[in-house]
């Protein structure tokens, strides 16, 4: 693990403060995180989070302090296994998918520096320590985890464990001169982001979505009205769920190599459960998948009504999102 100041030379590296290959960090797609974690000596969770958290001023905003932000990041990413797609590269994509959300016009003004920073730490924790095998495989075979967590959530119950355990090391405690108000909302709000990474969660998520969308109030500038927690914490679990589930909306590029680790991830999972005998979990055989006809299907059903619904919500600010979606699924679909 590299020092703390090796790594903030590592990125700042030009006038601006930013590493070149961060200059598109506030596009929708703008950077790749498979080159940056090459530039970053393999730290792109934190070199991602750093300069966000420096863009949007979070520094004096809250008095954290640098080397212990960075201390906490880096220990963090160390926490991420290396896995072929939950690793700390997918981190640091929904880190970056939520920023670029988060700016939306619509949004404009909407959410307070708390409610923000509490997306982005959630994104950062939200998958740190994931073995690379789901939760469908915890439960199904009573593991420790699933043992722990009583089947519920169980993975993301861990990643959450992890991330604010990680936060008592010491040099750790970034968030040392925050209130004890302000601790437990942002303790509360990313429990609520990270819970909500739970596929088992997404038909309900994107059932309270539909509903904001159908009732939603915009103020005469054309940004969302949302005057209680409920609401708010549905839009953010929903921002976090959409980053989550970006990588078939971004370059077509950068989507394949998204396709290509996550396949891997839960191949090597099918030859887990082949190994031990057991029943191999949908899409993980090796033997009886097509990449192309799970891509099709995934954002047929799953990524693209999500999309389009928060496309919906804050529209006309995601067509560009929606447009690069299915572009993609052409792409595949004409592969079939
Ligand atoms: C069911 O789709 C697939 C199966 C096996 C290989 C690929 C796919 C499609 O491509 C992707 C899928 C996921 C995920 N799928 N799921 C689960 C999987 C279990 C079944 C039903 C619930 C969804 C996830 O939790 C995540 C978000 C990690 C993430 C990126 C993908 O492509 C870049």
């Amino acid at each position: 693990m590299g020092n703390v100041t090796e790594l903030k030379y590592t990125i700042i590296t030009n006038k601006s403060g930013t590493a070149l290959e961060l200059e598109g960090i506030d596009m929708w797609g703008g950077i790749d995180l498979f080159k940056i974690a090459d530039i970053s000596n393999n730290r792109p969770l934190t070199s991602v989070m750093y300069t966000i958290c420096k863009k949007r001023d979070m520094f004096v905003k809250f008095k954290l302090s640098p080397v212990k932000f960075l201390t906490y990041m880096m220990t963090l990413e160390d926490h991420y296994r290396e896995v072929p797609y939950h690793n700390s590269l997918h981190a640091a994509d929904v880190v970056q998918s939520v920023h670029v959300l988060l700016s939306s016009a619509a949004l404009d003004s909407v959410f307070t520096d708390l409610e923000i920073l509490s997306a982005l730490i959630a994104s950062a924790m939200h998958d740190v320590d994931h073995p690379g095998l789901s939760n469908q495989y915890h439960c199904s075979n009573s593991t420790e985890l699933a043992i722990m967590y009583n089947d519920a959530s169980v993975l993301e119950n861990h990643h959450l464990a992890v991330g604010f355990k990680l936060m008592q090391q010491n040099h750790c405690d970034m968030f040392e001169h925050f209130t004890q108000k302000q601790w437990q909302s942002l303790r509360k709000m990313s429990i609520d982001m990270v819970l909500a990474t739970d596929m088992s969660k997404h038909m309900q998520l994107l059932a309270n979505l539909k509903t904001m969308v159908e009732t939603k109030k915009v103020a005469a500038s054309g940004v969302l009205m949302l005057d209680n927690y409920t609401d708010r914490i549905q839009v953010l679990q929903n921002m976090v769920h959409c980053a989550d589930l970006s990588n078939s909306a971004k370059p077509i590029e950068l989507y394949k190599k998204w396709v290509s680790v996550i396949i891997d991830e839960y191949w090597m999972q099918g030859d887990v459960e082949r190994q031990a005998g057991l029943e191999i979990s949908p899409m993980c055989d090796r033997h009886n998948t097509s990449i192309e006809r799970s891509q099709v299907m995934f954002i047929d059903f799953v990524v693209h009504p999500l999309l389009e619904t928060w496309a919906d919500l804050v529209n006309p600010y995601a067509q560009e999102i929606i447009n690069e979606l299915s572009d993609n699924r052409e792409y595949y679909a004409s592969l079939i």
